[in-house]
Formats: structure tokens, C-alpha cells, sequence
């Protein structure tokens, strides 16, 4: 059977992961499909730049047209990341027929709906599994493997160069600036590293997710984002003392036809699964109203990893191709998006108070809570010996978000609060 052929845009971390991939597995990949996999033509930046594997130099190009051009290949695969120039490249791939594979999370979040509605008028496949998650395949779950259930609540650590940086604060009590320097230099790290820490990569993956889950599109407008960089060492021990992880969550919730979708710093549980979920590892936890409980977990950045979602991609358009179903797969947003409103929305508080420590001051607090409904689980004050005052440490019941910001406004003006020092959602 004829080869097929692939053209790659870019050879960074996840495009040396394709070629090895390709190149290494390539007898189990030709009996899987049917036919040989080459790869055809590489798009790179600098053609001058040391690789970390062996390619053949006329292989390579800084001309992007040689590859979505070139009549001879069949898939793009696409991982060179941003947006322009190339979302061109990809509409452009979809507009000559070619099928095409992205691990570009920026690009669907932003602009998938354009995309999946080029592949289909042109009956093009457009797969993006390593999109979400690295390595674990949550998209082809939440396609086919839910596609008989409604689906609830999916709440994902989906971002490995956060929840590396923070396992080493809390295990090691590593700082900040290093870790991160350390996800860098192992590839996990998008180009721009404020995306992973102050949650847009999350953000970008969880819109992907909700509009999979939910049946919605769900845009990254809709998201709303609260990074990492402002977690203290303090607040991860805290959390530990408490009984809790410091997590980046994304959590995406519907009820009824209402959906909320947020990723923020969370304090989970230490028996909740997300809990236990280290370094560069990523897991989604979706709850189903027939199925119940599921959690899905791997490693979420790297370049074996993505690679694995790549290439698999890459075998189901070929599968495709060989039945004659490519861009078939119909519309997955079939719903209108309804927002939850802020009183809509409700979740478990962790309070840091730092106060005057005088008589009174703890009736003082519990009324303002009481003024605006939040009921409370547990109120501890606990000396602090590097602090004259004294520290209250609230947990409160599920109370809505626009109730819980109301009493941290009324905070901000009463004068036995010297100083709200943290507030984190709490699940589990
Ligand atoms: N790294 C990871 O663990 C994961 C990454 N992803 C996504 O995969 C994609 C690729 O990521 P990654 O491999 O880490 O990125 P890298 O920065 O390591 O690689 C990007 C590659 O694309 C090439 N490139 C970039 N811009 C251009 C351009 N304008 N013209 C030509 N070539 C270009 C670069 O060329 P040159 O080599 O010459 O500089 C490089 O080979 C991104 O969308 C990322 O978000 C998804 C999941 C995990
Ligand atoms: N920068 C991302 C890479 C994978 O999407 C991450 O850290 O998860
Ligand atoms: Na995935």
C-alpha cells in the first residue's frame, strides 16, 4: 500500500517525539493502518539549530508552503504552536484536502469552531488530542467513551509545569523562580511560561474540555482564571496542616443547562484522588450522571508523552482514510451556552485572617458571615510566634460566590481584620 506521507510543522519537544515515534514503532504503526508512515517534509524556524535527533537535512525547510502545499502529503501534523502564523497554515493544509493533527491548545480554544468548520466542508479530519493533557486521552473519552452519558462536573490539573513547580514547594519546600526554571529545561513549559502560571493553559484546555463535555462551545472568555504566582510557601502549609493540596483546578461544572468553568489555585482534600496527583502528571476527574465517578491521570507535557497523543491521532485519520469517513464526525456543540451567574456558583472557602487579638474580634468576624448567609464548618485562632496578633483560619460550607465575596469586601473596611492574608476554594 502507498506510504502515507505527513508533513510536520515544527520539531521542537513534541515534534522530535513524532519523528522517534514514527521512525521507532513504525512496524506496529504499518500493521495497525494498513500502509508505511514517512515523514515527508519538516518545518522549522532555523534550519541552522542543533537537533537532538538524526534527520535527514533535505528533510527539513523554513518555508512553510513546502509542507501545506506540497500535493504529495496527506496529514499535517502541527506542532509549532500559536497562533498565527499558524492557524493560516491549517486552514490553509484544510483548504488542499490535507488532514491535519494539532497539539495546539491556543489555537482550539481560540479559534477551534473556524477550524473543525473548514475540515469539514473540505472533508478533512482535524484531531488535537495532545491538546489537552499530554498523554492521556481525555478528548477521545470525552467524545466517544462518554458519548452515551451527561456529564456533570469535570475538574482537571491540567497544567504539568504548575502542578511540578507546585509538588516540589510543597515536598521540598523549593522555591518558586527554580522550579520553574527546572520545567523549562525539561520542555514541560510552554514558550511564554506566564500561560502555564497564571492558569491561561489551563484555561485554554478546560474550555476544550467543557465544550466536549458539555455539548457548548465554551470560549476562553468564558473561563474564569487565577493563576499560581501568588501562592505562598505559608499557604501550601497551611493547606498541608489542614489536610489539604495546593492545586491549580480546573473545574467545569453544569447544572441543568447552566455551566460554570473556573481554574484557580484549590485546597483539595488529601482523600480526594486530585490530591495525590504529583510533578508533571495531569489527571481529569469527570463525573457522569449514569457512570458516576472516572478519573483519567498521566503525564501531561513532555516529549514522549504528547508525542504518544500525536501519532495516535495521526493513526485514526489514516483508519479513517481507509474507510472513507474522514470529516464525518459531525458537530459536538449542539447546545446554547448559558452562564451560571456569581450566585449561582457555589463552593467550600479556606479564610486567612490575620487580626487585632482582642476580645470580641471573633463575634465581630462570625457576624459578617452570618449578615450574608455563609454558614461555617471551622474557625480556629492560633497564635503565630512570629506574629503579636493573632491568626483565624475559616472554613466554611458551600456558600456562593457572590455571598463570599461580599463578606471579604465587608472585610476589606472592619477594623478588627488587619488583613485578609489568602482565600482558596476548597474541594473534596
Ligand atoms: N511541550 C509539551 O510538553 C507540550 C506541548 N504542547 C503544544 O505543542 C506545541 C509545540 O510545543 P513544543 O514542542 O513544546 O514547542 P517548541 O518550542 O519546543 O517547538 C516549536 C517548533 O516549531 C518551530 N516553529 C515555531 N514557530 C515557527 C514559525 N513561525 N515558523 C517555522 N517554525 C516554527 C520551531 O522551530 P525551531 O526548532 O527552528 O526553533 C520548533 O521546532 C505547542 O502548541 C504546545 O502548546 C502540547 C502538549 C505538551
Ligand atoms: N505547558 C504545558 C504543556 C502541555 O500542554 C503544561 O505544562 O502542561
Ligand atoms: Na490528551
Amino acid at each position: 500500500m502507498k506510504p502515507i506521507q505527513v508533513g510536520l510543522l515544527g520539531l521542537g519537544t513534541v515534534g522530535t517525539g513524532v519523528v522517534r515515534i514514527i521512525e521507532g514503532h513504525q512496524e506496529d504503526l504499518m500493521s495497525q493502518v494498513g500502509s508505511p508512515i514517512q515523514v515527508r517534509k519538516v518545518l522549522v524556524k532555523d534550519m541552522r539549530k542543533q537537533r537532538h535527533l538524526n534527520i535527514q537535512p533535505e528533510l527539513m525547510t523554513e518555508d512553510a508552503s513546502e509542507v501545506v502545499f506540497d500535493p504529495e502529503i496527506d496529514v499535517v501534523v502541527e506542532v509549532m504552536g500559536g497562533i498565527e502564523p499558524t492557524k493560516q497554515l491549517i486552514l490553509d493544509a484544510l483548504e488542499q484536502g490535507k488532514h491535519v493533527v494539532t497539539a495546539n491548545k491556543d489555537l482550539m480554544a481560540l479559534h477551534g469552531p473556524e477550524i473543525l468548520e473548514k475540515a469539514r466542508a473540505n472533508n478533512c479530519d482535524v484531531f488535537y488530542e495532545a491538546s489537552v493533557a499530554g498523554g492521556i486521552p481525555i478528548i477521545r473519552t470525552l467524545m466517544e467513551g462518554f458519548s452515551s452519558d451527561r456529564i456533570k462536573k469535570i475538574m482537571g490539573i491540567v497544567n504539568g509545569t504548575t502542578n511540578y513547580i507546585l509538588t516540589k514547594m510543597s515536598q521540598e519546600g523549593a522555591a518558586y523562580q527554580d522550579v520553574l526554571k527546572e520545567a523549562q529545561a525539561l520542555g514541560y513549559a510552554e514558550s511564554d511560561p506566564t500561560s502555564d502560571v497564571e492558569g491561561l493553559d489551563a484555561a485554554r484546555k478546560m474550555a476544550i474540555l467543557a465544550t466536549l463535555g458539555f455539548h457548548a462551545t465554551v470560549g476562553l472568555e468564558d473561563v474564569v482564571v487565577k493563576g499560581i504566582s501568588s501562592i505562598s510557601k505559608e499557604d501550601i502549609g497551611y493547606a498541608k496542616r489542614l489536610g489539604y493540596e495546593m492545586k491549580l483546578l480546573g473545574i467545569a461544572e453544569r447544572q441543568d443547562d447552566q455551566i460554570s468553568v473556573v481554574v484557580q489555585p484549590t485546597m483539595v482534600k488529601t482523600s480526594h484522588p486530585l490530591a495525590s496527583v504529583n510533578g508533571v502528571f495531569n489527571a481529569v476527574y469527570v463525573y457522569g450522571e449514569a457512570v458516576g465517578e472516572t478519573m483519567f491521570y498521566g503525564p501531561g507535557a513532555g516529549e514522549m508523552p504528547t508525542a504518544t497523543s500525536v501519532v495516535a491521532d495521526l493513526v485514526a485519520v489514516v483508519k479513517n482514510l481507509r474507510i472513507g469517513v474522514n470529516g464525518k464526525q459531525g458537530h459536538h456543540a449542539y447546545r446554547t451556552k448559558k452562564l451560571k451567574t456569581d450566585d449561582q456558583i457555589h463552593y467550600k472557602n479556606f479564610i486567612l485572617l490575620d487580626v487585632h487579638d482582642r476580645a470580641g474580634v471573633l463575634a465581630r468576624i462570625t457576624q459578617v458571615f452570618a449578615e450574608f448567609g455563609v454558614s461555617l464548618e471551622s474557625v480556629v485562632q492560633q497564635p503565630n510566634p512570629n506574629n503579636p496578633d493573632a491568626e483565624i483560619i475559616i472554613i466554611t460550607h458551600e456558600a456562593s460566590q457572590a455571598s463570599m465575596r461580599k463578606v471579604l469586601d465587608h472585610f476589606v473596611s472592619l477594623d478588627v481584620i488587619k488583613e485578609i492574608k489568602s482565600a482558596y476554594r476548597v474541594e473534596g
